[in-house]
C-alpha cells in the first residue's frame, strides 16, 4: 500500500492504533496479557533463550511481565531496554531484578538506573541477547511492524543486516493492533514472529 509510506498517513495510523489499545478495559488488558504469555511460553525462541529482553508496558501496551516468574524459575536472565545516553537514539539492555533501582526516562518509562555505573557491567547490546520481546504499535499478516516512531529498535537492531549473531525478535501486541498491511521501510528489521493474545504470525508465512 504505497500511500501508507507517506509520513502523514503513517502518523494517523499510529495514532489510531494507539487509541485502540488505550481503549481496552483493565479486564481486557489482563485477559490479553494472560493469553499472550500462554502463547509465548510455547515458542521455541522463548523456551531456549537464556538471555531475554522484555519491556515495562505503558500507554495500553500489552503486558509481557506476567512471564517474569516463569522466566525466573527457568533461571533466564531478564533485560530491559534503556535509552543510551549521549543520544544516538538506540538502546542497550540492562539486567533487571526485583531490586534493580529504576528511574524514569525522558518518555516517562521506567528503566534500570545506570547513572552511577553500578549496573554498567550488566548492560548488553542487542546482539548479545538470545531473544528480544519487542513492543509494537501495529503489525500485519507478514509480521511487519510499526513501533512508536522513534526508530529505537530499528537502530539498535541494524547489525542484523550483517553476518554474525542474530537474536530472535518476537514482536508482541494486542490482536486489535493487527492491520491488513503495513508499509516496509528500508531501515525496518524483519521480526521472527509477532505474537498477540489471539495469534502467532510467523515471518514469511501467511496465517490467520
Ligand atoms: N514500554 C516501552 N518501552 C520502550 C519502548 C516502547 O515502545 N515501549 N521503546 C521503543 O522504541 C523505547 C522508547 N521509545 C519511545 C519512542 C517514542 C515515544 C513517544 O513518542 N512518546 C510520546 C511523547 C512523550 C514525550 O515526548 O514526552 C507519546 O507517547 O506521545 C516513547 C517511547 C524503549 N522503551
Ligand atoms: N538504522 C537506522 N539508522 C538511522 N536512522 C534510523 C534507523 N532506523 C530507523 N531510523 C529512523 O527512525 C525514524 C523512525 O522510524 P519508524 O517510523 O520506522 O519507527 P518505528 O520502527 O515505528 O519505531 P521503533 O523502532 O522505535 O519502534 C525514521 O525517521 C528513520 O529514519
Amino acid at each position: 500500500m504505497e500511500s501508507l509510506h507517506h509520513p502523514e498517513a503513517k502518523r494517523t495510523l499510529r495514532l489510531a492504533l494507539r487509541r485502540q489499545r488505550l481503549a481496552l478495559s483493565k479486564h481486557e488488558q489482563r485477559q490479553a496479557a494472560l493469553r499472550l504469555c500462554q502463547q509465548l511460553k510455547r515458542l521455541p525462541e522463548i523456551q531456549r533463550a537464556k538471555r531475554i529482553s522484555l519491556y515495562l508496558p505503558v500507554n495500553g501496551e500489552i503486558d509481557p511481565t506476567l512471564l517474569l516468574p516463569w522466566l525466573r524459575q527457568r533461571n533466564v536472565d531478564v533485560y530491559l531496554p534503556v535509552l543510551r545516553p549521549l543520544s544516538d537514539n538506540s538502546l542497550w539492555f540492562v539486567n533487571y531484578h526485583a531490586t534493580t533501582p529504576m528511574v524514569k526516562n525522558r518518555f516517562g518509562i521506567l528503566e534500570p538506573d545506570t547513572r552511577f555505573g553500578a549496573h554498567r557491567h550488566n548492560r548488553l547490546p542487542a546482539w548479545a541477547l538470545d531473544t528480544l520481546i519487542v513492543p509494537l504499535v501495529g503489525f500485519d499478516a507478514e509480521a511487519n511492524r510499526m513501533g512508536m516512531g522513534g526508530g529505537f529498535y530499528d537502530r539498535s537492531l541494524a547489525f542484523m543486516r550483517r553476518q554474525g549473531p542474530a537474536p530472535a525478535l518476537i514482536g508482541v501486541a494486542h490482536a486489535c493492533q493487527r492491520v491488513e498491511s503495513l508499509p516496509v521501510e528500508p531501515w525496518d528489521v524483519p521480526l521472527t514472529a509477532v505474537v498477540s493474545d489471539e495469534s502467532i504470525v510467523r515471518a514469511g508465512k501467511k496465517k490467520s
